[in-house]
């Protein structure tokens, strides 16, 4: 670990400072798309935001789920869209390929250098520890120098191998870069050696079953899934926070089930995530409706900051105790409020029209 007097300090002559607080963007869908896919490429100049519709980032995978031999045509696709889009409000994101692969250097040298003015955040796969963030940091630097960047770009980590997962601390506080982590959870099944083959969700299989009744030792007993993913988002909503990063869920990879994927996003936005991926277009809006906190949210949290004055003491609202601390909860979501109404002109209407009553 670099000491702290040195922890903001540029990693190569002319590379512009390091940020010293990550900037709260709204980040509620982290839209994929493969660029080397005509038909799906052709689609992003109109996924730009602002607009209720559209995702708050558009991401250029070059990573898994792009074809080895299209490699390249991702990658040139990518600087192309880069080069020829107004981003607007919408930020744009990269996922690299891993850093053991053929063209993760290709990669980083030809975005950093074509784009790196208009790229916001690099997501790297498979981070196992610091040393993976560490190697991205050093190179990103002299890659910034060399194109002239006057901000750096901010680094990502996914979540995917058990490695990974146990030197979270260390990896969200490796650089000023460090942007947020996002649940990687088919790589991470496999390393694990979970028994599943799905993309993210549940899985019927795990689940807890109720005590048989000893008076009707033969009525069927109920069972309740479980989320497989708890443990892993907890842990990354904690890192994360410690070190003043985002935590984000990730893939849910059954398209046709709306209801579940759903249902995995809002476990995460509950738990404290920013964010999630959408593959598909029709995650888009689910990932928006999620990660927004409801009009009934926004007028309970404001009725707590107005009830509680000074922001001290205890009051009765609804039958209910508050105090300093569930108005920081309250805060939190009025922020979060303020945050997405400044992009989204559709919710900024529904917010503005809560009215607050005692
Ligand atoms: C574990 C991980 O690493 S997850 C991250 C890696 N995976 C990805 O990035 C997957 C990205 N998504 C995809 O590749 C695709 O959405 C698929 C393969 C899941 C489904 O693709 P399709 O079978 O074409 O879906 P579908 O027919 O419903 O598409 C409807 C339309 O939306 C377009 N579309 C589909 N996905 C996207 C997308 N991610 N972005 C923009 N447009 C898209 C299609 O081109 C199609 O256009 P059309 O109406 O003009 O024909
Ligand atoms: C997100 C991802 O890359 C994975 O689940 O493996
Ligand atoms: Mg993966």
């Amino acid at each position: 670990m670099r000491p702290a007097k040195d922890f903001f300090r540029p990693l190569a002559v002319g590379a512009p400072d390091p940020v010293h607080e990550v900037p709260a963007r709204p980040s509620r869908a982290i839209h994929f798309f493969d660029p080397s896919n005509e038909k799906m490429a052709s689609k992003i100049p109109d996924m730009v935001g602002p607009g209720s519709g559209a995702p708050d980032v558009l991401l250029g995978n070059l990573e898994d789920a792009v074809k080895a031999d299209n490699k390249e045509a991702a990658r040139a696709g990518l600087v192309r869209i880069a080069q020829a889009t107004d981003f607007g409000p919408t930020q744009l994101w990269t996922r690299i390929n891993a850093l053991d692969s053929p063209w993760v250097l290709d990669d980083l040298t030809t975005l950093v250098t074509e784009i790196g003015d208009k790229l916001d955040v690099i997501m790297v796969p498979k981070v196992q520890g610091a040393e993976d963030i560490h190697y991205v940091d050093r190179l990103l630097a002299q890659l910034e120098a060399k194109a002239g960047l006057e901000r750096p770009i901010l680094v990502h980590a996914i979540l995917e191998t058990a490695r990974g997962v146990a030197n979270i601390e260390e990896i969200c506080g490796a650089s000023p870069r460090m942007q947020g982590l996002s649940l990687g959870p088919a790589d991470l099944a496999a390393d694990r050696r979970m028994k599943t083959t799905r993309v993210g969700g549940g899985h019927p299989g795990y689940l807890v079953r109720q005590d048989p009744d000893p008076q009707q030792p033969d009525k069927q007993r109920q069972t309740y899934q479980q989320d497989l993913w708890h443990y892993t988002i907890a842990r990354m909503v904690d890192a994360c926070a410690m070190h003043g990063v985002y935590p984000y869920y990730g893939p849910f990879g059954d398209i046709a089930d709306e209801t579940a994927c759903e249902d995995q996003f809002r476990n995460a936005f509950l738990l404290g995530c920013v964010g999630t991926w959408s593959l598909h277009p029709k995650q888009i809006a689910i990932a928006n409706r999620v990660f927004s906190p409801s009009v009934e949210d926004i007028r309970h949290a404001r009725r707590v900051v107005a009830a509680m004055g000074d922001g001290t003491g205890a009051v009765m609202l609804d039958g209910k105790m508050e105090d300093d601390a569930s108005l920081k909860q309250c805060l939190v979501m009025v922020e979060l409020a303020e945050q997405l109404a400044a992009i989204d002109p559709e919710l900024r209407k529904q917010y503005d029209a809560i009215e607050v009553d005692r």
